[in-house]
């Protein structure tokens, strides 16, 4: 295992960029703690499969390079770089039984008979599939299938990192819950670096300490699931990540307040900078309903389970509120009060306000 430094990676499809618009990749700096379990997040195009082949070797980066511990990979072919993959779709060899399957990647680099037995059931535990080890491949479920995939991507323990891309497309819905808490227990037990793509706010949260957020080619925050909830560095990620999203709404600032729809709303701290397009970002459970606050007009309440959304008009502008209890009725007229400490000034997308006391 080893830790992975990705430094001023960029990389454009085209032979002469000529702005950013033209780069896939727009300046890549991260460095993955050996060990780790990451998410590289963002929606379709944002990047991520280009990464990832740049990391696996498939793909030359236009600039920057690649470090797997000491060594720069950035030259080296996939072959050379002692990577597992787990792709969308299972790879594995129909025709051979599930044993077979698990044990090939570790025959292939020539490990001993008994270490290849021993290392195969142990993973074989780990995802429940010891009473098909005999079974043909050919006969398996699309689930099973993908399930010894991962298997093959776990099996080597000497691998510098195993990367998952989009592993749970082909797993049943209601599978897929089952084998995204699987895969966390098994980082905790494999201790293997490990990097998950997904589109999936979910599939990232529940797998990665730390998930990179990335859109149209830039990394806009990498942090704990708690750090993008709580503090989200960008608007992207504020509404991105959430469900529903933060609340970016039109306002102008000063000092430590902003100004919404004509109405005064206190802010974490003071806004940073000048210049740029200001928004105002907060969290619907940010908002409460109450005595004081900003009016605001209801114009839909859903009851969700477990809370409810209150959709509401303030002025010309849109904004939802999620709360426990204590929903207002659709058409009433309330006033909406912003916690403080979680509301923040974005400018041009990227936080502009400074956390009191930091
Ligand atoms: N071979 C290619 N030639 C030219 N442009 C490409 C090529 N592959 C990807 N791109 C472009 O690079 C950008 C990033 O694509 P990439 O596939 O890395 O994103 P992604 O986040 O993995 O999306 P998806 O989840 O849809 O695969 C997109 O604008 C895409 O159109």
């Amino acid at each position: 295992m080893a830790q992975i430094k990705l430094s001023n990676l960029k990389h454009s499809y085209y032979p002469n960029p000529q702005g950013p618009e033209d780069y896939a990749l727009k300046e890549i700096d991260v460095t993955w703690r050996d060990g780790g379990a990451y998410a590289l997040l963002g929606p379709s195009g944002c990047g991520k499969s280009t990464l990832l082949n740049i990391i696996s070797g498939l793909l030359m980066p236009s600039e920057g390079r690649i470090l797997f511990g000491d060594s720069d990979v950035t030259a080296l072919p996939p072959d050379q770089r002692n990577i597992a993959q787990v792709f969308q779709f299972p790879v594995i060899y129909d025709t051979m039984s599930v044993r077979e399957n698990l044990a090939f990647p570790l025959k292939n680099r020539g490990a001993a008979p008994d270490k290849i037995a021993s290392r195969v059931q142990e993973i074989a535990e780990m995802l429940d599939v010891v009473e098909m080890l005999d079974t043909r491949a050919a006969g398996l479920s699309p689930d099973n299938k993908q399930k010894i995939s991962m298997g093959r991507g776990l099996v080597r323990d000497d691998v510098n990192v195993v990367m998952f891309d989009e592993p749970l497309t082909v797993i049943d819905p209601h599978l897929k819950w089952k084998l995204r808490s699987k895969l966390k227990e098994l980082h905790q037990r494999v201790q293997a670096t490990m990097i998950y793509v997904t589109h999936d706010q979910t599939e990232a949260l529940t797998f990665a300490d730390e998930v990179v957020v990335m859109q149209e080619g830039e990394v806009v925050q990498i942090g704990t699931p708690v750090d993008l909830f709580e503090r989200p560095q960008h608007t992207f990620v504020g509404h991105f990540i959430g469900s529903p999203g933060m609340n970016v709404l039109p306002c102008q600032a000063t000092g430590d307040h902003a100004m919404f729809e004509g109405h005064e709303v206190a802010l974490e701290g003071p806004v940073t900078g000048d210049g740029g397009t200001l928004t105002l970002g907060v969290r619907p459970e940010h908002v409460a309903i109450g005595e004081s606050g900003v009016p605001a007009h209801v114009t839909k309440v859903s009851d969700v389970g477990r809370h409810f959304i209150v959709e509401a008009m303030v002025g010309q502008t849109p904004l939802k509120a999620v709360l426990d209890h204590g929903a207002p009725e659709q058409g009433s007229e309330v006033r909406l009060s912003f916690d403080a400490a979680k509301t923040r000034v974005y400018r041009d997308g990227w936080i502009a306000t400074q956390e009191r006391g930091a």
